[in-house]
């Protein structure tokens, strides 16, 4: 109860690479924290009636983009929500005027860990052409940077579970928040 009273309510959006484990995190901690759970890519998906791929195919990356703020930009008008975000939310400058809203905090993982988890992705179409380490290592390297910004980093090993990466969150949070005030 303490880490929710402290929070105040503040969003936490959660950043990295695809992979990281944003989806399926931010679905436990929003449960664990008795916030609502967002995932920008399910609304835009829900609201195109198709998949990532497909709007990428047929309307084009930017396009995509495009839907990405509009998302961000209403998503960062509520509150008490934990919102696991798309990897590339980072690379547009607008969208960290709604991140710095709440609370960011960037899912560290390491390139092997990604390449492991998502070998069999058939969905993510920025990874479907090149040899997959290749491409990761090359979206890393444009947006480490951009992740950086974020107000926490945390570093996740191969031995964590989306529930230790909770429990580690969990930990952490209070370090970034303001002093409690005497009374
Ligand atoms: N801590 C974890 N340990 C092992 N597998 C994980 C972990 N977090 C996520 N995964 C798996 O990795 C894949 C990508 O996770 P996902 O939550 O979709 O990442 P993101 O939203 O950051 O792209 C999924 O198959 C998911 O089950
Ligand atoms: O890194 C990116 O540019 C993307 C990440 C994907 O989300 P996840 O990070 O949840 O995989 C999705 O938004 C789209 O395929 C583009
Ligand atoms: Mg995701």
């Amino acid at each position: 109860m303490e880490l929710q009273k402290r929070l105040g309510g503040v969003n936490i959006y959660l950043v990295g690479m695809m992979g990281a484990g944003k989806t399926t995190t931010g679905r436990i901690l929003a449960q664990r924290l008795g916030y609502g759970f967002v995932d920008t890519d399910a609304v835009i998906t829900e609201f195109r009636q198709r998949p990532i791929r497909e709007i990428f195919a047929q309307e084009g990356e930017p396009a995509f983009r495009e839907l990405e703020q509009q998302v961000l930009a209403q998503v960062s008008s509520y509150h008490h929500l934990v919102v696991a975000t798309g990897g590339g939310i980072v690379l547009n400058p607008m969208n960290w005027s709604y991140l710095r809203h709440g609370i960011v905090v960037w899912l560290h993982v390491p390139l092997a860990v990604l390449c492991q988890r998502l070998r069999q992705d058939q969905e993510r179409p920025l990874l479907q052409e090149q040899p997959l380490e290749e491409r990761l290592s090359e979206l890393l390297q444009a947006r480490q940077y951009l992740y950086a910004q974020a107000d926490l980093e945390l570093r996740i090993t191969a031995a964590d579970t989306p529930e230790t990466v909770c429990d580690r969150l969990w930990e952490t949070l209070p370090s970034i928040l303001k002093p409690i005030e005497p009374c």
